[in-house]
């Protein structure tokens, strides 16, 4: 088991990680801090005008530097956001500092659960059902390589998921400084 403090979901836009991070973080008592919306006030935008202003590579350094504060802490729920594992140094602190979930969603569900949103730049390049397939190609291996535990999203609700998740964590997920 791995006994770290922190608990960290991963995985692609639309997988529930903001949304099932806040069931987890209130049931276990952690901390809920969510990658996007610490960016977000750290530098007093929001993720799409960063990407505007500094383009990806600036939203990625941002990222990095957030990722690391908030890791810095124990006790933590941290949902990151579904670029994070690109970057190796990323990938590094996350298995160190925490226990990964990875959460998984097909691209049918995220197109169905992302239809309506106009908040994630990367959806606003072109054929959405492409971006998200070449996202899937490029990613799945980089969140295989980080989790502890994968969890599939598909066609069960968000509290569902997080109730469930939450039984599988009881059992897979030995918090360090709790005991049973
Ligand atoms: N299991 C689910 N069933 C149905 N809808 C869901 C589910 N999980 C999340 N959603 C919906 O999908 C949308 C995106 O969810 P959420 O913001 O939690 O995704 P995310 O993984 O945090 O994405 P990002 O990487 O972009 O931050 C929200 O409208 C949310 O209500
Ligand atoms: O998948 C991604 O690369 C992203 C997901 C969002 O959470 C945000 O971090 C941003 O829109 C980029
Ligand atoms: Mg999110």
């Amino acid at each position: 088991m791995n006994p770290a403090s922190n608990l960290i979901l991963i995985g692609p836009m639309g997988a529930g990680k903001t949304c099932i991070g806040r069931h987890l973080a209130e049931r276990f008592g952690l901390h809920l801090a969510d990658a996007d919306r610490e960016i977000e006030q750290r530098s007093g935008a929001s993720v799409a005008t960063i990407f505007e202003c500094e383009g990806e590579a600036g939203f990625r350094d941002r990222e990095r530097a957030a990722l690391a504060e908030v890791l810095a802490g124990d006790g933590v729920l941290l949902a990151t956001g579904g670029g994070a594992v690109l970057d190796a140094d990323n990938r590094r602190l996350l298995r160190e500092r925490g226990f990964v979930v990875h959460l998984q969603v097909s691209v049918e569900q995220q197109l169905e659960r992302l239809a309506r949103d106009r908040t994630r730049p990367l959806l606003a390049r072109g054929d959405r059902e492409q971006v998200l397939r070449e996202l899937a190609i490029l990613r799945a291996p980089l969140y295989a390589e980080v989790a502890d535990l994968s969890f599939d999203t598909d066609q069960i609700s968000a509290a569902d998921a997080a109730l469930r998740l939450a039984h599988l964590l009881e059992s897979h997920w030995q918090r360090s400084g709790v005991t049973a």
